[in-house]
């Protein structure tokens, strides 16, 4: 993270962190009362009447981009919404150009991501808990801290810009509160905020959690993965990545007719395009450097469907069952818990190689619709249906060859592409999903064919939801084997893949392999 230099507000020089003396930053722990008061009783500058509207900004032109990235959190907050899916539609509404559509997207990917540490930065520098700050006002804050701390946004513009904000969509009378706790935010840098940060943590673990806007239970249950691997290490690296947007990856489904290789050079033939690459972990997989994803799946000129986005984790995934052996003519395959539907697109796209054929099934019907859609450069070889995995509606009365159960899941591997998922995981969730995913795994395994093989995947490094339900699995199933997963891996993905620990079953790692951290475990039952 970068932060422009030079943000002395009204003639003064920035603050060193060590001075105290002014702003509202720095003085609750450190000589603030528990109402946000300072020692003398008075409350943090930006909340001082008189004073504060002398140096009340000028009143600024406020950018669309920042209305709609504000309408976006409070989507997320009030609604429930998912960014990645409210952010195009506000954008769409708003009619933003690419230009400001990119600057959306930063402050709202920002603003979501680094939310934890950036609320934290906020109490500090306003010595109020983050819950006695109005919800409005306090998306207005986060959204300034992180043009101050995350963006190369000039300090005055940030400030007067998320005041005029605050006066549009918040409380207007909390105006000058805002400008008080952002001039602070802005008068320290990154390294000095993670200081206080570290100072008034009440242990290591919180700080680095906070430090790394992660919840501290999902900072302990990745470190237990990694430790788990011998990769403890690792932490820091993976909790960085967890931060960083991700590249976006796309997949060529196999027998599209060529492959990544071929697409890439033949684009270069004909017209350069700098921008894709036949990149990562996976045999299908290409990276996008930058510019419209959809844009650049136009351009390879490929029947709809054959590219499409999608995280490589997740192809090497579907690509562990199809090829962890040879595929027979007629095999049946069975995806459990298909929607989306963009491993079944895989899977089809395999079968189609092969002469298998594939069930997809959905809990959802509006899930399962999607799997249609996904779907239709290989629907010929698949079938939709909509049950309840753990039903037998959803095995049509058949044994199959190759299951996949792609289980629901915390999804805490997949935190750096939904910015506002680690918030609203919570430990408590686990226990309703680790049942779910018991019955649905033994659902399956009830309706595998004698020698059929099983892939249980996750979207998940937590325990629980991966090694913990393996070795559960393989106590209670008598006849059925666990394959080594880790080795199916290094034997479809491109290059070498480094896969630590002594498990059968393979996790992958944003940090390391650029991938979602999926979990992998194959299972044979015995013929
Ligand atoms: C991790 S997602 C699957 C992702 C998908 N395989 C893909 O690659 O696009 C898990 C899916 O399981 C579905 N699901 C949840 N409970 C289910 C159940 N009892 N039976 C079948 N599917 C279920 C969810 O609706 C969700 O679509």
């Amino acid at each position: 993270m970068s932060r422009e230099q030079g943000g002395a507000e009204n003639g003064r020089n920035r603050n060193s962190r060590g001075q105290r003396s002014e702003g509202a930053r720095g003085q609750n722990s450190r000589g603030q009362n528990s109402r946000g008061q300072n020692s003398r009783g008075q409350a943090p500058r930006g909340q001082r009447g008189s004073r504060d509207r002398d140096q009340r900004p000028q009143r600024a032109h406020i950018s669309a981009p920042r209305l709609v990235a504000y309408d976006v959190l409070r989507d997320v907050d009030e609604r429930e919404a998912y960014a990645n899916l409210a952010l195009p539609a506000r954008v769409r509404d708003a009619g933003l150009d690419s230009r400001d559509a990119g600057l959306a997207t930063e402050l709202v990917a920002g603003a979501l991501r680094w939310r934890g540490r950036y609320d934290r930065i906020i109490e500090i520098a306003s010595g109020r808990a983050i819950d006695n700050v109005d919800p409005r006002t306090r998306n207005v804050l986060r959204l300034g801290v992180h043009q101050l701390l995350g963006m190369r946004t000039a300090a005055h513009a940030a400030v007067n810009e998320s005041v005029e904000l605050q006066r549009r969509v918040a409380n207007p009378n909390a105006a000058g509160f805002v400008n008080g706790v952002l001039r602070a935010v802005g008068r320290g840098t990154n390294e000095e905020w993670d200081a206080e940060i570290e100072a008034s943590a009440a242990s290591a673990d919180e700080a680095l959690a906070t430090m790394q806007s992660h919840p501290a239970w999902v900072l302990r249950a990745l470190r237990d993965a990694l430790r788990a691997e011998g990769r403890e290490d690792e932490l820091a690296a993976l909790l960085e990545a967890d931060n960083d947007a991700p590249r976006v990856s796309l997949a060529l489904l196999p027998g599209s007719g060529v492959d990544p290789e071929q697409l890439v050079e033949d684009e270069h033939a004909s017209e350069p395009n700098p921008v894709l690459s036949a990149a990562g972990p996976s045999p299908l997989g290409l990276e996008l450097a930058g510019g419209d994803p959809g844009r650049a799946i136009a351009d390879a000129g490929l029947p709809e469907g054959e590219l499409r986005v999608q995280d490589q984790g997740s192809q090497l995934a579907a690509l562990a069952l199809t090829r962890a052996e040879p595929v027979r003519s007629g095999e049946r395959w069975l995806d459990l818990c298909a929607g989306p539907g963009g491993k079944t697109a895989v899977l089809g796209a395999e079968a189609r190689v092969g002469g298998a054929s594939v069930r997809a099934n959905e809990v959802s019907e509006h899930r399962a619709e999607l799997v249609r859609r996904s779907v239709t450069a290989v629907a010929d070889t698949i079938e939709v249906v909509s049950h309840d995995g753990r039903d037998d509606a959803a095995y049509g009365g058949e044994l199959f060859d190759r299951i996949l159960v792609d289980a629901p899941c915390t999804g805490l591997g997949a935190l750096r592409r939904r910015p506002e998922a680690r918030w609203r995981k919570q430990p408590s969730d686990l226990p309703v999903l680790t049942s779910l995913q018991t019955e649905l795994l033994d659902a399956a395994v009830a309706h595998l064919a004698p020698g059929g093989l099983l892939a249980y995947v996750t979207c998940s490094p937590h325990l629980a939801e991966t090694r913990i339900a393996v070795e559960r699995l393989v106590r209670r199933t008598p006849g059925l084997t666990e394959l080594d997963a880790r080795a199916a891996l290094r034997e479809v993905a491109r290059g070498d893949i480094d896969i630590a620990g002594e498990e059968l079953s393979a996790q992958l790692w944003p940090h390391r392999h650029g991938t979602d951290a999926m979990f992998v475990a194959l299972f044979r039952r015995d013929a």
